[in-house]
């Protein structure tokens, strides 16, 4: 059956980046300095790295080292000091529709907002008309298994629920890039392991390309395709590790388990270097 709302792509951009071979984002000799009053604090360190698209790419590493930041400059939202990043061959400078951005943080739903207004919000404010806003809102709130919460408000939602929420609403945008922050870090830890099934279950069908931070070593290994090893700070480029070949089941597995303690030694040699 074919999907009618798969994500979209621009036809002439992907179809000239595949053929140049290129990869869809592409970062490189990116560096990211916060001002303070008195001095700067570089938070990334040159980093480069190559997304392709329908990549589920993790940024991994410690607490502090930068992931968030490379994250929102990915988004637009804060700029580089030196380096570049390219969105499709486009150089990404400020935010855009086609990069949609899931936070940890359960407010950030507009609370006065149902959940079906919060998902069409965004899809309005881009130009879609109000009736295939609130199509396309409708069907993603049942992707993500809340048909029947559509008239809720956020308030009213569990952590769970509202993260779902959240990634409708990003997914709806159909963007190129879906971003996310550490989405599911304040959920219990079944909770976790469930939207991370249901997101594996989300890639399935619509085979978006996903930049996703995380600081647990399990979750990299079970979401990602490719994993970037990000040092302390300011965050480096410490390896890259191709995790396609897990899933779910393999938690208890020698090479998950092998493929743990190798990402933990590069985490923790960093840490003490
Ligand atoms: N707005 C800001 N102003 C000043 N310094 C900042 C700002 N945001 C982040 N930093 C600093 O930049 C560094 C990297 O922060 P960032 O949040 O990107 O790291 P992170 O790896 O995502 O951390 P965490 O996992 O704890 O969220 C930290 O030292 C942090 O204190």
């Amino acid at each position: 059956m074919t999907n009618p709302l798969k994500i979209a792509v621009p036809q002439e951009t992907a179809a000239a980046a595949a053929q140049a071979g290129r990869p869809l984002l592409q970062v490189r000799q990116v560096s990211i300095d916060y001002r303070l009053s008195d001095r700067a604090v570089r938070a990334v360190h040159q980093v480069s790295l190559d997304v392709h698209e329908g990549d589920r790419f993790i940024l991994l590493g410690a607490s502090g080292c930068g992931k968030s930041s490379l994250l929102k400059a990915i988004g637009g939202f804060i700029p580089t000091s030196e380096g570049s990043i390219e969105l499709a061959g486009r150089q990404v400078q400020k935010a855009g529709p086609d990069r949609a951005m899931v936070f940890q943080e359960f407010d950030q739903l507009p609370p006065w907002l149902t959940v079906q207004q919060n998902v069409a919000f965004p899809l309005r404010a881009t130009g879609v008309k109000r009736r295939e806003a609130a199509e396309r809102a409708f069907t993603y709130i049942e992707k993500v298994g809340l048909a029947r919460f559509a008239d809720a408000y956020p308030h009213q939602l569990s952590g769970g629920m509202k993260q779902r929420v959240a990634i409708a609403r990003a997914l709806a945008l159909q963007p190129r890039v879906l971003l996310m922050d550490e989405p599911f870090a304040a959920l219990d830890a079944l909770t976790r392991q469930r939207m991370q099934q249901e997101l594996l279950e989300l890639w399935a069908e619509f085979r978006f390309t996903l930049v996703f931070v995380t600081h647990a070593i399990d979750e990299a290994l079970l979401l990602g395709s490719r994993i970037a090893v990000l040092s302390p700070h300011p965050g480096r480029l410490r390896a890259e590790i191709d995790a396609s070949r897990f899933d779910a089941q393999d938690i208890a597995s020698p090479d998950f388990r092998a493929a743990t303690q190798r990402i933990h030694c590069l985490l923790f040699e960093q840490a003490h270097a």
